[in-house]
């Protein structure tokens, strides 16, 4: 995109896609450039690039930055590809190890997609890792395929859907009556990696086909890999069988991502999308999208197309100004006995722990923080939080958010001890850990 003189000017790869762009959203560009701009009067003008050719189906070339995203790919972001193809070749899907950006929430996953995809035979039986949308599942799945093509360019890697799965099934059943070719198809390959294993779960058919399938590659010594929403005990009817099976491999849960990665991946997709931005406003935005490395994706696009047309550095007020539906988006009413008792569990806790007069560092910290987040989630008043909290003073409310929030910004660390052992975190770790629990 380009914007000059009052006209903006949209370069697309076909003339299929401008002639739906003029068709379809002209109107909604215009009224999009003027609420992000001051100025009246704009036109729109979109343009087929001159060295593009007018085919739709045309993969994208693997460049990487702005480019890539305009153009038009066969596989775009999140599509459950499926392809069962002999002629395997590299970078086969759209995502590779190589730009998975790992801190504490998704570390243990990472690792376990690097071991499953750099070794021959199995490790574990099945890899199945599982948290909430947007955090990687599917990312890592493509990218363990990609990763052992990679190495060895004649394996055969299949990534596909559970769904895709039960349709693929019950055609070769019902309808080709090839039932031999799907076998063929799923059991001879080195890894097999399905995503959303719990579609599965009332489809008793597939399901027996699918434990068949399991078995025979883990007797062959082949890595299975799974994707799930949810642990497999917590899959609603899902059978016992499969459920001991994908408790006996590695069971690695991704978290939503914590701050400190949710900066890292920031940094990484505005930098790729060449935006000029503050770091304050990478803090900023990073501290404001917690739950899914989506949403996060979704922020830098605005911001990505935000800088493309206006060219300038873009600071905490654009970020707030261009993400205004984004940045304040959150559940509406937050429960204050919610965010006591995940305080109070995060740090292995009662309530009563919290609402008492314990003086000890954990139990203090614990009610500052659940202080602090009903202040902020809620928008009680000092006097009524106090009340909450076991009828403190509301100075002391007031002096523990202070606190809490000198600390965040100073990210300085917390230890402290629970039956569970040891433990150490940033306060702004901490904190966003407990509003992530209270806002799910
Ligand atoms: N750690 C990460 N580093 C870089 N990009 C990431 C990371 N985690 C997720 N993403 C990106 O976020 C987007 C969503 O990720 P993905 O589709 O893998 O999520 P998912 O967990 O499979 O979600 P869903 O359960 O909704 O299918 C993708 O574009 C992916 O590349």
């Amino acid at each position: 995109m380009s914007l000059e003189q009052g006209l903006l000017v949209i370069t697309v790869p076909n003339r299929f896609v401008g002639g739906w762009i003029e068709k379809n959203f002209s109107s909604q560009i215009l009224s999009a450039l003027q609420e992000v701009s001051i100025a009246d009067g704009y036109k729109v003008q979109v343009d087929k690039a001159p060295s593009t050719i007018d085919e739709p189906s045309r993969p994208a070339p693997a460049a990487t930055g702005r480019s890539s995203r305009m153009a038009v790919s066969p596989v775009a972001a999140g599509t459950k590809v499926n392809d069962t193809s002999a002629s395997v070749k590299r970078d086969k899907y759209k995502f590779s190890l190589e730009k998975f950006v790992t801190g504490k929430s998704n570390e243990l996953a990472y690792k376990a997609s690097v071991m499953a995809a750099r070794s021959e035979d199995k490790i574990f039986n099945p890899l199945f890792i599982h948290g909430t949308y947007g955090t990687g599942k599917t990312h890592l799945l493509q990218a363990i395929c990609n990763e052992r093509l990679r190495l060895n360019p004649k394996a055969k890697c299949v990534y596909i859907s559970a769904e895709e799965f039960t349709n693929k099934y019950l055609d070769a059943v019902l309808r080709t009556k090839r039932v031999d070719q799907f076998r063929n198809n799923f059991r001879k390959v080195d890894i097999l990696a399905i995503d959303d294993i719990h579609f599965l779960a009332n489809k008793e058919s597939t399901k027996e086909e699918f434990l068949h399938t399991f078995n025979s590659l883990d007797l062959a010594n082949k890595q299975v890999i799974l994707a799930s929403d949810a642990h497999p005990t917590q899959i609603n009817k899902l059978a016992e069988n499969l459920i001991s099976r994908f408790i006996s491999g590695m069971v690695v849960r991704i978290e939503s991502p914590d701050y400190d990665t949710r900066v890292k991946i920031c940094r990484i997709k505005l930098a790729d999308g060449g935006v000029d931005i503050t770091d304050e406003a990478v803090e900023y935005l990073a501290g404001s999208i917690t739950k899914s490395v989506r949403d996060l994706e979704g922020a830098v696009l605005k911001l990505q197309a935000y800088s493309a047309i206006f060219r300038k550095t873009i600071d905490i007020q654009t970020v707030s100004h261009v993400l205004c539906d984004l940045v304040h988006h959150r559940r509406t009413v937050v429960n204050v006995d919610e965010i006591i008792s995940d305080s109070a569990n995060f740090f292995s806790l009662s309530a009563n722990d919290l609402q008492s007069n314990r003086k000890d560092r954990t139990a203090s910290m614990a009610r500052s923080i659940a202080m602090y987040l009903s202040r902020e989630l809620t928008g009680m008043s000092y006097p009524e939080i106090g009340k909450s909290m076991g009828n403190k003073h509301h100075a002391t409310v007031l002096q523990a958010c202070r606190k809490v929030e000198a600390k965040v910004k100073k990210r300085e660390i917390f230890k402290w001890k629970s039956p569970k052992g040891i433990h150490s975190d940033s306060l702004s770790g901490i904190v966003d850990t407990i509003r992530q629990s209270v806002e799910s």
